[in-house]
């Protein structure tokens, strides 16, 4: 990017620090390097090159400004040029000077911005803005055209003896040409200054008023009615004899006066704010760019906030729906809940049905491996907590567990001994947050999902016969008779996710797997597993 691009983009405190202090760091390290190391003459022909094309552009440039960082950036760009001088020489007195060079020139600058800092309060940009500012607030003025003079270079002020001395340098080590480059460059650059102040007799109205009671100039402020953007747009509008025909702007006719003044240019509109937020959303995080948006709300730089915010918006706040799901723990719910198959959206809907409609319920959702019962628990939690409800997600086994956001071990979470006789208890406090939770919704009210294969879950009951194997499963208990049973059936491992030459493999196994789970292979085994 073009510097005085990123100088009028930035906020000012921003401009100064970037017209400071990268060429500070930059003159101290090539100091040292010209102290330690030695070039020979054509790196110091190159050198010279550099300074001699900075100080030329910097002033030609400078003349073409009509906005007062832009000149600013301009002049800056110069003085890089009269600075490089200093190093260019490869003489102690060439470090010397380009050591007062940096010390005047930021001084200069600190000196520079904080009066354009304070004049931009007053929504000072143009340099034509500063032409009646000795009327107004003679001691800006004064300071700044003093500034902007050591700037140019004008004895005797500090600019001069920083110009005189790396000039002196220079004709010191025998660059006879850079000399009166520098000193063409200055009388440029001068010409560049002393246009600051000057307006015509008929632009003067243009940003001033007359104050009559006090009897000052004060500064013309923006206004913002319909009459104001229909009045400037008579200005430069010809034979307009209807109101449509002052909104029409090379050929198209704008609903209201301000956006035909934006159409016809007479307003900024904010757009380089604009591009430099895009801009930096490539590199910074969203945090960042709401801190430069409030930066320029902050500095009032911005003349229309909200079209600044209606086009990047999206940008300055890209992380809040990340954040809140990390703080939440809660995936992308909208797009899983798209993802669903229609026999999975019918138990995720029966389930949340049942938790909002209050009535509770115990559920079963059967099916066998790759039907998606994992990925529908998560998407349940999700779809749960998101209202600020609570879900505990518990498996029989830690492993288990690890699939299921939040997931802990039936065990663990409710506190159920390992080895269970007709006694044990949980041992949960009624003080703890479970112990209160339990207390606030009793069990009639809540909804309990149990979930799994039983060719998968079935307990190892050692030394245990068919009977004793059914005999401790879940369909053995009271509850059973009020488990609502939710069945999935489609093998979603697959159809997601896998490569369509595997498909036939994966599809051959889970039918082996299924028909082993059913009975219908092999024989029988002798009670020993070979
Ligand atoms: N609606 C869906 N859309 C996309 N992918 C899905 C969908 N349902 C399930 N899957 C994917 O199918 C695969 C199998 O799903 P999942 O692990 O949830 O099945 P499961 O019934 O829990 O299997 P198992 O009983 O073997 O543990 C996973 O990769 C999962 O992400």
């Amino acid at each position: 990017m073009w510097a005085p691009d990123i100088y009028e983009g930035s906020p000012t405190p921003v401009t100064a620090f970037l017209s400071i202090a990268p060429k500070i760091s930059i003159s101290a390290n090539i100091s040292r390097l010209s102290i330690y190391g030695s070039y020979g003459a054509t790196l110091q022909q190159i050198f010279f090159f550099c300074s001699i094309a900075s100080m030329i552009l910097g002033a030609l440039a400078a003349m073409a400004q009509t906005k007062v960082k832009r000149l600013l950036a301009h002049s800056s760009i110069g003085h890089v040029g009269y600075i490089r001088t200093g190093f260019s020489c490869g003489t102690i007195e060439g470090i010397q000077s380009l050591l007062i060079g940096i010390f005047i020139y930021a001084s200069m600058t600190i000196d520079a911005f904080a009066i354009v800092s304070a004049l931009r309060q007053s929504r000072v940009k143009y340099i034509a803005d500063l032409g009646a500012l000795a009327k107004t607030n003679p001691i800006s003025a004064i300071t700044f055209s003093i500034t902007m003079f050591s700037y140019a270079g004008i004895p005797p002020l500090a600019g001069f003896c920083s110009k005189f001395y790396l000039f002196f340098a220079a004709l010191g080590c025998g660059a006879y040409f850079l000399a009166p480059v520098g000193v063409v460059t200055s009388v440029i650059g001068r010409w560049a200054a002393g246009r600051l102040p000057r307006l015509t007799y008929a632009e003067f109205p243009t940003k001033y008023v007359w104050n009559a009671p006090k009897r000052i100039w004060t500064l013309r402020k923006q206004g913002t009615g319909d009459a104001y953007y229909c009045r400037m747009l008579l200005n430069s509008a010809k034979g307009c004899r209807t109101h449509a025909e002052i909104r029409k702007v090379n050929g198209v006719i704008y609903p209201t006066y301000k956006e035909a003044c934006y159409a016809a240019g007479l307003l900024e509109d904010d757009k380089e704010y604009v591009e430099s937020i895009k801009a930096a959303a490539h590199w910074a995080p969203a945090d960042h760019l709401r801190e430069l948006f409030v930066t320029l709300l902050d500095q009032k730089e911005l003349t229309t906030p909200l079209t600044v915010w209606l086009a990047t918006w999206h940008l300055l706040v890209e992380d809040v729906q990340y954040k809140r799901r990390q703080i939440l723990q809660i995936p992308d719910l909208i797009r899983l809940y798209a993802l669903l198959t229609t026999e999975q959206k019918g138990v995720y809907d029966t389930i949340v049905n049942s938790v909002y409609s209050g009535t509770g319920g115990i559920y079963f959702v059967y099916g066998y491996g790759g039907t998606g019962k994992t990925f529908l628990w998560k998407i349940l939690a999700a779809g749960i907590r998101r209202k600020g409800d609570i879900v505990l997600n518990v498996a029989s086994s830690g492993i288990a567990s690890l699939l299921m956001s939040g997931g802990r071990t039936a065990h663990s979470r409710f506190h159920i001994p390992i080895n269970v006789d007709e006694t044990s208890t949980c041992s949960t406090s009624a003080q703890s947050d479970l112990g209160a939770m339990l207390k606030k919704n009793p069990f009639g009210n809540m909804t309990m999902v149990f979930g799994g294969d039983f060719r998968q879950v079935l307990f190892v009951i050692p030394k245990g016969s068919r009977k004793d194997i059914v005999g401790a499963s879940m369909k053995q208990l009271y509850l059973w008779d009020y488990c609502k049973i939710l069945k999935l059936t489609a093998n979603m491992r697959l159809t997601v996710g896998s490569r369509p030459e595997d498909v036939s493999e994966i599809r051959e196994f889970a039918e082996w797997i299924l028909n082993v789970g059913d009975g219908k292979l092999g024989g029988p085994n002798e009670r020993e597993v070979r």
